[in-house]
């Protein structure tokens, strides 16, 4: 039976209340924090930094943290994120001029590394570098803001995707990022995603573990 795990993103968080938040989603059953960097740069907004990764650390938060950088360039950030105590560092291949290199610092930081792919960006650029992969994450909205509508296309990137990973016979991750909710989760489970992120469908809900649960159920239907 596949590993699902729930990663809700903390950019629909009440930031003023944020360590709060995290306590809540993660006793309402999730699995992972997925945190969200922008640099107003490579995508239209700007959000929170490595010192709010270690807050969260030092709050208590024992959950892996999976921090998606959508900055340029992206190996100051991998840097100072191993350091504040991410798990996951999951970055976008136009954003680094050396893909392969990049993803070799996150692991020897002995961090977890992946890619993230944009919804016009094709398979390609992870060919060569499946063996440097703990995750493969698609993007299914353009980055940049939480409360977008899934794009569709996505699932057929996703069978493919999930091709590539089972052909290389490692253990990576399938992660989908944008417009998740419950009623479109067992669709994209069953195009081959293991790993979900949701930030509105959860915490726009008003009850946390509801939503999560629903989510879950939907997974095992
Ligand atoms: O990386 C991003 C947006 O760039 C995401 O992680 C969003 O924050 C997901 O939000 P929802 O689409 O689930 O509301
Ligand atoms: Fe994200």
């Amino acid at each position: 039976m596949t590993d699902f795990k729930i990663a809700p993103s903390i950019l629909s968080a009440d930031f003023a209340r944020l360590g709060e938040e995290v306590d809540a989603v993660l006793e309402a059953g999730a699995d992972w924090v997925h945190f969200d960097v922008m640099d107003n740069h490579y995508v239209p907004n700007l959000t929170i930094g490595p010192m709010v990764c270690q807050a969260l650390r030092k709050h208590g938060v024992e959950a892996p943290i999976d921090v998606h950088l959508m900055v340029e360039p992206v190996d100051d950030m991998i840097r100072m994120f191993a350091d504040a105590g991410a798990t996951y560092i999951t970055f976008h291949p136009e954003a680094s001029r050396h893909v392969d290199r990049s993803l070799q610092l996150i692991q020897s930081l002995g961090c977890k590394a992946g890619l993230v792919l944009n919804p016009a960006t094709g398979l390609d650029s992870v060919r060569y570098v499946v063996d440097k992969l703990d995750m493969l994450l698609l993007m299914s909205v353009n980055p940049g803001f939480g409360g977008q509508k899934f794009i569709p296309a996505t699932l057929c990137k996703l069978r493919e995707a999930r091709k590539l990973i089972d052909d290389s016979g490692l253990d990576i991750r399938l992660e989908i990022d944008g417009g998740v909710t419950r009623d479109n989760i067992a669709e994209i489970a069953a195009a081959g995603a293991d790993t979900f992120v949701a930030g509105s469908a959860i915490f726009n809900a008003d009850d946390y573990a509801e939503a999560i649960t629903a989510m879950r159920s939907a997974l095992k239907n």
